[in-house]
């Protein structure tokens, strides 16, 4: 899409949206965007307004299980609650979106005024002290895609206020990652609840093979998801200030050796049998049962960060 197309989208998006909106949510000031299985959170909304992606201009629609394709309007958190605004899924870009489609929603709820983004997904852990069921509060990200040409930012910028070279050394806001640890005490999660950690973004679809955990591990990711590096770096392009919850859905598969086949086969051509040992697979099932296990607690805490931005 050329520049002034994107801009009459944005446009017809804004329209479309603000048509539909009381006055209570013109204003959002925190974006939410629900990973998989993640989209419970909407449950806490007030006053909510759900507005379907077909019926905004510009809009994708998500094709993956767990994902809604509605943004959700609403206030939410203590007293008289803060206005914000819920991706119920998102896009990713092994479905067949394009970059610019993936972050669409992103540049839009920043020209809707918001000032604060939080991510969540589901991922795998590559780090074995960090278990199934834990949330882990990221610091940092490693982006292959982004250093090899799948960069959200790669083309004319959308806008000319929009920096050319951006700075990713502090796109995680030291500040709302405290409010998520403050967030965890106040709602007396036990410690181990809430971790800290690096993401790495494959593109996916395949889940990763034991020698591509094992990489991505010894180059320091703590867990890894098809998601999320393209909404945080647009975000941050675009000035938000950025937070990102990683739900730990399952282990990612990495033997201590491999499977001998050559020992097997010598083995039984002595007279002896070896049994293999079982081989794990991880499944989307999985990554959704955890979420629905799971989802209370990322609805709470972000509940809680919201209340105390
Ligand atoms: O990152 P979210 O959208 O939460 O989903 C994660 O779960 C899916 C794989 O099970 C992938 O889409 C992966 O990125
Ligand atoms: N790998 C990549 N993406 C994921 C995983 C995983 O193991 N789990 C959930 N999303």
């Amino acid at each position: 899409m050329g520049k002034e197309s994107i801009a009459t989208s944005f446009a017809d998006s804004l329209a479309a949206i603000r048509s539909k909106l009381p006055e209570t949510l013109q204003n959002p000031q925190v974006g939410i965007i629900c990973g998989s299985g993640l989209s419970g959170l909407v449950g806490s909304f007030r006053e909510t307004v759900i507005i379907k992606y077909e019926d905004i201009p510009g809009f994708s629609t998500s094709t993956v299980l767990g994902h809604r394709s509605e943004l959700a309007f609403g206030l939410l958190g203590d007293g008289l609650g803060v206005p914000v605004v819920a991706m119920l899924g998102r896009f990713h870009c092994y479905e067949g979106h394009s970059l610019p489609s993936v972050v669409y929603p992103v540049r839009l709820m920043a020209k809707l005024g918001i000032k604060d983004l939080i991510i969540t997904n589901a991922a795998g852990s590559l780090n074995p002290s960090i278990p199934v069921g834990t949330i882990v509060v990221i610091q940092d990200h490693l982006a292959l895609p982004n250093l090899t040409g799948m960069n959200p930012l790669l083309g004319l910028k959308t806008s000319p206020n929009l920096p050319r070279f951006l700075p990713l050394s502090d796109a995680y806001s030291p500040a709302l990652r405290r409010l998520a640890f403050l967030a965890a005490h106040k709602l007396q999660l036990p410690d181990e609840a809430l971790a800290e950690g690096t993401y790495a973004w494959v593109s996916g679809p395949t889940y990763e093979t034991p020698a591509e955990g094992r990489f991505l591990r010894t180059i320091g990711a703590d867990v890894v998801g098809m998601s999320t590096v393209p909404e945080v770096v647009t975000g941050r392009e675009e000035g938000l200030n950025v937070m990102v919850l990683s739900l730990v859905t399952n282990f990612v598969v990495i033997p201590e050796s491999y499977r001998s086949i050559r020992e097997e086969v010598h083995s039984e051509l002595a007279g002896k049998k070896i049994t293999p040992p079982e081989v794990q697979v991880v499944s989307h099932e999985e990554v959704l049962s955890i979420g629905k296990e799971k989802a209370d607690v990322m609805r709470r805490l972000v509940e809680c960060v919201v209340s105390t931005i």
